[in-house]
């Protein structure tokens, strides 16, 4: 008889992200309590697209949960970028507002580059910026990226040792693989390979990570015989899929198969409930930290 061992620990994303908010509601009382100023967020939602929306409306929810005061700003998918330039500057230059981002995906006739740039860095609280991303490998960081923040604070909150460790990333994007890949190297001193679309025989790679790490966006990505025994595993991908199976005729799938993977697994987070909640945290937090920044 095969007997199979199936005793991972799921990474509950969820409860991790809960346990922040209550911790940055208790700084924003102190902070009300002291007279010091607010932490006020800043959200720019071009267009109407369907899932922007609702994770807006979450960001939105979960300010008004910790007392963060907010201001939401929407703009028709119309809007030239030389006017969204103007309104980014007018946010910046806005004394009250202590951080902001503008959601992403924009309109195809919009720089993202362009106008991530134009957002100051003190108050790019998605830590989207040329000088917040490159001071991921300097002494002093500034505002960490909201998703790979998340993951980091997962490991670490889950006791997962990730020096000398070989972690390997598949996904090389600029809001997530990327900047990981940086904080796995520095913050986290493990070895880290990344993998990426031109990456030959994936699986030769990712069945040596002892951290394994997807954040592609292609749900069945990663399968049972792609995963070392004991490996941790962190999946960073939330794909809509449409079906007349779910409840909802959608939902939300990561890049590794999950039933396939996890009986190989020593931790591994769920989507949803995982790495997703973690990034609203984070941004909290940046948010937070940009307000302490400018009023200690
Ligand atoms: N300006 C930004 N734009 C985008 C970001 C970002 O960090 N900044 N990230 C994504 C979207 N996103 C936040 O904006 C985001 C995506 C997913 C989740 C999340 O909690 N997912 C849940 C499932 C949610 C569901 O059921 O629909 C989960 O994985 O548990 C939060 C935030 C792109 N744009
Ligand atoms: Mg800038």
């Amino acid at each position: 008889m095969v007997e199979t061992k199936s005793n991972y620990t799921l990474i509950d994303g969820k409860k991790v992200s809960a346990d922040i908010k209550a911790e940055i509601t208790q700084r924003v009382a102190e902070r009300k309590a002291q007279n010091k100023k607010i932490p006020h967020l800043a959200i720019i939602l071009v267009g109407d697209d369907g899932a922007s929306q609702t994770y807006v409306d979450n960001k939105v929810k979960s300010c008004k949960s910790v007392g963060f005061h907010y201001t939401m700003m929407r703009f028709a998918d119309t809007i030239s970028e030389e006017k969204l330039m103007k309104h980014i500057d007018h946010v910046n230059n806005d004394d009250d507002v202590d951080g902001f981002i503008v959601q992403l995906p924009l309109p195809p006739h919009i720089s993202v580059e362009k106008i991530t740039e134009k957002i100051r860095s003190d108050k790019d609280v998605d830590g989207f910026t040329n000088q917040n991303f490159g001071s991921i490998i300097s002494k002093n960081p500034l505002l960490m990226p909201a998703t790979p923040f998340g993951v980091m604070e997962l490991l670490r909150r889950y006791n997962v040792q990730t020096e000398g460790k070989h972690a390997v990333v598949i996904g090389a994007s600029r809001i997530a693989g990327a900047p990981l890949s940086m904080m796995l190297t520095e913050q986290g001193h493990a070895t880290v390979t990344i993998c990426h679309k031109y990456t030959k025989d994936l699986a030769s790679y990712t069945r040596a990570a002892d951290i394994l790490l997807t954040a592609v966006g292609r749900p069945g990505l990663v399968t049972g015989d792609m995963v070392k025994e004991g490996a941790v595993v962190i999946d960073i991908g939330t794909t809509r899929v449409e079906g007349p199976e779910y409840p909802k005729g959608w939902a939300i799938k990561g890049d590794v198969d999950f039933d396939a993977v996890a009986p190989k697994a020593s931790l591994i987070t769920p989507v949803p409930g995982g790495v997703g909640p973690m990034t609203i945290a984070s941004l909290l937090l940046n948010t937070l930290k940009a307000t302490e920044f400018r009023y200690p």
